[in-house]
């Protein structure tokens, strides 16, 4: 059978959250679950790499609908320096392989502190099940590529249906469905845009992902994708705070990538991306701004939902983008020392097995 790629698992992501949409009372039980056994004020999310990233990409919608604040810590961090949980603190460990050392880490602390360790993850027989005291699926079903697409997406979904079950706010199911609607739109669209822009998408050196609100979450997996499969130096930068200070090394060689949330700040993302175009033409928005729709360097669709769905409808972008550039130019090889590095700090447990045979 022929290899599995990012792209398959990209194109499967709607007809997943679809069946996760529908089945969301059963999907999110074990976690009502949980909350059920005390008063809950703020959720803790605990996880590295994709994970976190799609924390952050559903933290504003959680909150909004679910009125508890959110907190995104980084297991590293939650184990060496800041793991002060609080009583009515609901605090989720999130890896999707259930094989990252240092989730399995942040798991132990919890338990040393007598905390309940709640483990979400895409695997529930991984390694994680040895150490956490509840071990809950997300919904992302197989995914064998170890550069993750459809995690991403299923698991920002799922904290989203739990923010809807958790408030009993359904009216909001209707508006995730138009959400997975333009994330299969988005799917065409970006594969056209980046054809378009190929010249330019399949020479860049670095770049820069910028978003704020819940594309934050969207700019962070946008560096962090491309920095894994592309191989060159990749940054997420806060869209404001990117002209503090990073701009300043602008050239007409940079690249940098926008998104806009369609709200309340579109007029300043659209003032930073003109700026900027002043500066290199390798500059990019995905926005549905009216006063861009004739700029072909604009990528908008047909409908918006509100910017806190906004990074569900954008993942496939840079996914996309991510997956045609890496493969065109073979770039996903890992240079032959990472051996070496890998058997000094790895980041997975004894039992990953690497797909995509690139190390
Ligand atoms: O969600 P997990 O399985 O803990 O993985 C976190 C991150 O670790 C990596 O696998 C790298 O080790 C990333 O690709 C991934 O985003």
């Amino acid at each position: 059978m022929e290899k599995l790629t990012m792209l398959d698992y990209v194109k499967e992501t709607p007809g997943v959250l679809r069946t996760n949409i529908e089945q969301y009372t059963a999907l999110v039980e074990p976690l009502m679950k949980e909350v059920q056994k005390k008063e809950i004020k703020r959720i803790l999310l605990v996880a590295s790499g994709s994970s976190h990233n799609a924390c952050y990409c559903a933290r504003s919608f959680v909150e909004k609908v679910s009125g508890l604040e959110v907190r995104i810590i980084t297991p590293y961090t939650f184990t060496y320096y800041e793991n002060d949980i609080k009583e009515n603190d609901l605090v989720l460990v999130v890896t999707q392989s259930g094989l990252s050392t240092n989730a399995i880490e942040a798991l132990k602390i919890i338990k040393k502190n007598q905390c309940r360790a709640i483990c979400l993850t895409g695997n529930k027989n991984s390694d994680v099940k040895d150490v956490a005291d509840v071990v809950i699926e997300y919904g992302v079903g197989e995914e064998l590529v170890g550069y993750v697409t459809k995690g991403v997406s299923s698991l920002a979904l799922f904290l989203d249906l739990f923010a809807i079950a958790y408030s009993g706010k359904n009216e909001y199911l209707e508006e995730l469905k138009k959400a997975v609607h333009l994330n299969e739109e988005m799917i065409g669209k970006a594969t056209n845009f980046i054809q378009l822009h190929y010249k330019e998408f399949s020479s860049m050196s670095w770049v820069y992902s910028c978003g704020a609100g819940a594309n934050y979450g969207t700019a962070l997996e946008s560096a962090l994708k491309m920095g894994e499969t592309i191989h060159i130096p990749s940054c997420c930068y806060e869209i404001e705070e990117y002209i503090h200070g990073p701009n300043l090394q602008l050239t007409p060689q940079y690249n940098v990538i926008f998104f806009d949330g369609n709200d309340v700040a579109s007029h300043r993302v659209e003032q930073v991306y003109k700026a900027t175009r002043k500066v290199s033409e390798r500059a990019y928005l995905i926005s549905n701004n009216p006063g861009l729709a004739d700029d072909d360097h604009v990528l908008s669709l047909s409908d918006t939902v509100s910017s806190e769905l906004c990074p569900l409808v954008y993942l496939p972008f840079v996914q996309l983008l991510s997956f045609i550039i890496s493969d065109d130019l073979h770039s996903i090889y890992q240079h032959p020392l990472l051996k070496e590095f890998k058997a000094i700090a790895a980041a997975k447990t004894e039992n990953f097995v690497n797909y995509d045979g690139d190390d």
